[in-house]
């Protein structure tokens, strides 16, 4: 059952502490396992690559890429509507992610002098699919566009293999479609330390990007300094902002989409209405048992699901902005005019008719997103994570000169003579 809550400001904090805080004890056990795994992947190469394979995903390989005749194979088994959708979804992406593109700049600042930026794509990076529970190819596509439309020359797509040796064919598909260069059969943390210090057969990559369950998640932590990371995904969330307008049906389908990711799931409704609070209860209740994966369900929805009741719009915007959402869905009349009031969300959809599974899948937008509370300092997977940027500088002689002094003089003050020297000899 969706449990309603009345709450008023004094309480904001502390609700939110209690959900966002981490029990660090339940990763005591993770993180002493992945620490083994990434050790032994580093010593030990493929050899360490392929043990895990089989001690965990129960697949005897001898062979950790995905080749052509895999991928051919999989486009004749995934039917050719899937096949348009994901396309036209590609191309949604793309577009979307075109406006995100950083450019090189300079400026003439005076005669002589040449300043700006040059921005270069990351060469090499590596993107993790999840493929343990279910298979995700809108993920492939969320992951991988971004880092093409960068310009990367490289793109490893890494996920799980089946225990039969081969890869969900809809992910292999969408890794084709999206653009991958190539494609790994390794999941989990054995995954993320295949692609972050390489091995006899794999090229190792500079930034590692995509979610996963808590293996991959903790073996991101560790490898990252060594490579670079986008973010730490956890588990998705989903709140609804409505105010007495809004149809409970629809809230309590949007609350159920989010929740049936994982157990870890949370949904929360923040609202002004009492009659809207115990319809949606109601009608999560009765829609749940319509509905394949109920197990889930009934856990995400018990442990993280709440409905929160506020006295007014200005209480439920300021308690959204504390909780800072991976997604936030405005069922509000006039919800454009509630967006100035949004500071911290991962991905906003305003009206009924912008529902969350719009945007992980279709619209453009990418739905690799901070969670728990780092949106309040963190952004969506964007262009920009796959770019990076190099300072130029160019001073004539003229220009040099006329800085020679006050150059030497502020790397005297630093004790720094031979700093002073190369500007010096450049006029004796
Ligand atoms: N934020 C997003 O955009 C987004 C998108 C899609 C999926 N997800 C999330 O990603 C997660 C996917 O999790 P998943 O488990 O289905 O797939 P996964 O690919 O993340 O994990 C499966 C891998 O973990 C390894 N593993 C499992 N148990 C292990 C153990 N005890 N020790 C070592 N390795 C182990 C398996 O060998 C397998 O290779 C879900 O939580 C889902 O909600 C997030
Ligand atoms: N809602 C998830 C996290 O943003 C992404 C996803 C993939 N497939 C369906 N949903
Ligand atoms: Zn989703």
């Amino acid at each position: 059952m969706l449990k309603i809550e009345s709450i008023d400001q004094n309480q904001f904090s502390t609700i939110i502490e209690e959900r966002t805080s981490r029990d660090s004890e339940t990763y005591e056990v993770i993180d002493e396992r992945v620490k083994n795994i990434i050790n032994s992947i580093r010593d030990r190469g493929d050899a360490a690559v392929f043990d895990y394979i089989e001690q965990l995903d129960g697949a005897k390989l001898d062979n950790l890429f995905v080749t052509e005749e895999e991928i051919n194979q999989a486009f004749e088994q995934v039917d050719d509507e899937l096949i348009d959708i994901l396309q036209e979804a590609r191309h949604n992406i793309d577009n979307y992610h075109r406006n995100q593109s950083e450019k090189s700049w300079y400026t003439n600042d005076g005669p002589g002098i040449w300043l700006g930026q040059q921005v270069t794509p990351i060469e090499r990076v590596g993107v993790y699919v999840p493929g343990g529970k279910a298979a995700y190819p809108s993920t492939v596509l969320m992951n991988v566009v971004p880092a093409k439309v960068a310009g990367v020359e490289s793109i490893t797509v890494t996920t799980p293999v089946q225990a039969d040796g081969k890869v969900n064919p809809n992910t292999l598909v969408a890794a084709s479609i999206a653009g991958a260069d190539q494609i790994l059969k390794v999941g989990g943390a054995h995954g993320i330390a295949t692609l972050a210090y390489g091995t006899e057969s794999v090229n190792k990559v500079y930034k590692i990007v995509g979610p996963g369950n808590a293996y991959v998640a903790r073996a991101k932590k560790f490898v990252f300094g060594d490579v670079d990371i986008d973010m730490i995904a956890g588990p998705s969330e989903v709140c609804v902002i409505a105010d007495d307008q809004a149809e409970p049906k629809l809230i309590a389908a949007d609350l159920l989409a989010q929740a049936e990711h994982d157990e870890l799931a949370s949904s929360i409704l923040v609202t002004t209405s009492k009659r809207i609070a115990n319809e949606v209860q109601q009608e999560v209740e009765t829609q749940t048992k319509n509905l394949s994966r109920k197990e889930i369900l009934d856990v995400s929805i018990t442990k993280q699901g709440r409905i929160y009741l506020v006295d007014d719009l200005e209480n439920a915007f300021e308690f959204v902005n504390e909780l800072a959402p991976e997604h936030l869905e405005v069922l509000v009349e006039q919800p454009f005019e509630q967006l100035p009031k949004i500071k911290n969300a991962g991905a906003i959809f305003l009206g009924s008719y912008s529902p969350e599974p719009l945007g992980d899948y279709f619209a453009g937008p990418n739905h690799t997103l901070p969670t728990n509370g780092t949106a309040k300092f963190s952004s969506p997977l964007g262009v920009y994570d796959f770019q990076k940027k190099s300072s130029v500088i160019y001073y004539d002689k003229q220009s040099l000169e006329q800085v020679n002094q006050k150059i030497q003089k502020f790397a005297e003050a630093e004790g720094l003579d031979a700093h002073a020297a190369s500007i010096r000899k450049r006029f004796e």
